[in-house]
């Protein structure tokens, strides 16, 4: 079962409403999606979209990365190799996690298809099924309130409340969608390193002192403020989780070594794919850390091939793996299905994804 040829497409699909966070509004979704075709007619699917903001990477860059750096390694190799094609693909080059995750992702549905394995059993089968919160977009407390009722009333009983643009408002915003959606449904915050450590330390105070039971929050500071993490780390009592400042298994290890989080945000796309990805989990398992899984604004793809991992990986308990329930229509036949605040993993080998409708080589 050996490569014989790399694509690269792109998807867009429309939102339900606009994705607005601290570093970005996105109206559209766009994904890059690839297919890996192999000399007896199978397809891997991999995807990537782009983040410039967070991970550096364009749909250009990707598309770039790959066509241009790692698909002439790869073309040839057979799909049994597994372990020469995922070091091939890390070593092609520095940063480009996102090529190197849609690579990684399609290697991982190939090498799944040829054997019959369902990628979740591949990764361990310990859940069927695993339940996600869904994200509630910034905007004035007014809508923020409106989308969380409409989430709740979908099935949804953790809501990831976006804050991190003006702490004073940040706090009414949180204030308004406690009273609206009571004591029972979770709320986990995340500021995408939208407030300076003091600041951050100040606004998490008070919202423990008003006691409106926030899980936990996301990176609170700069990606790159680590000893900012660490302090508002240690100076409140919520926990701190890192997204934007844990990228690779080595980034993951400083975080840790220096207790400077709580819990970790694991996404392939800042990983560069399933098997970083892993690794990044067995490190934290090993320390005793709690992981959620997360995800860019992606297509089911991506969403596929996270969910397997969390699904089979005991030390992830959390799951932000929302996007493509975000999205208005859904492109990709196969793949996980949700259900309510659910992910029902596919039982098909592989992702189990069959095609991508509007798929145009790009
Ligand atoms: C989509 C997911 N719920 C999410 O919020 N992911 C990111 C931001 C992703 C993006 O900007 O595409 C996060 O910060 O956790
Ligand atoms: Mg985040």
């Amino acid at each position: 079962m050996k490569i014989t040829k790399i694509e690269a497409g792109k998807i867009s699909i429309p939102l339900k409403v606009p994705f607005i966070t601290a570093l970005r509004r996105v109206d559209t979704a766009e994904d890059l999606v690839i297919k890996v075709h192999t000399d007896d007619g199978a397809i891997g699917w991999g995807s990537a979209p782009a983040t410039v903001v967070i991970t550096g990477d364009s749909h250009a860059s990707v598309a770039a990365a790959i066509k241009e750096v790692m698909a002439p390694q790869l073309i040839g190799l057979d799909i049994d190799d597994r372990e020469e094609i995922l070091a091939r693909i890390s070593r092609s080059m520095a940063h480009n996690t996102s090529a190197k995750a849609a690579l990684d992702i399609a290697v991982h549905d190939l090498f799944c298809q040829h054997y019959g394995l369902p990628l979740y059993r591949f990764f361990g089968g310990l859940r069927t099924r695993i339940a996600s919160d869904l994200t509630i977009s910034l905007n004035d407390p007014e809508t923020m309130v409106r989308h969380a009722l409409a989430a709740v009333q979908r099935g949804y009983t953790s809501l990831k409340i976006k804050v991190g643009t003006d702490a004073a408002l940040d706090i009414r915003r949180v204030q308004a969608v406690r009273h609206a959606v009571g004591p029972d449904v979770a709320i986990r915050l995340d500021a995408n390193q939208g407030w300076k450590a003091k600041e951050a330390v100040r606004t998490i105070r008070r919202l423990e002192d008003l006691d409106l039971g926030i899980e936990f929050i996301e990176q609170p500071v700069a990606a790159r403020d680590l000893d900012g993490l660490k302090f508002v780390t240690d100076h409140v009592a919520t926990d701190i989780m890192a997204d934007e400042a844990a990228f690779s298994p080595y980034d993951v290890f400083q975080l840790l070594s220096r207790h400077a989080c709580d819990l970790l945000n694991i996404k392939l796309m800042k990983a560069g794919g399933l098997q970083a990805a892993a690794q990044i989990a067995a490190l934290a398992g090993a320390c005793g850390v709690t992981c959620m899984m997360g995800c860019m604004l992606e297509s089911k793809i991506g969403i596929t091939a996270a969910a397997s991992l969390s699904a089979g990986t005991p030390v992830i308990t959390l799951n932000d793996l929302d996007a493509a329930d975000l999205m208005a229509a859904d492109p990709v036949s196969g793949g996980i299905v949700y259900d309510g605040n659910e992910l029902c993993l596919p039982d098909a080998p592989g992702l189990g994804i069959a095609d991508v409708a509007g798929w145009e080589a790009w």
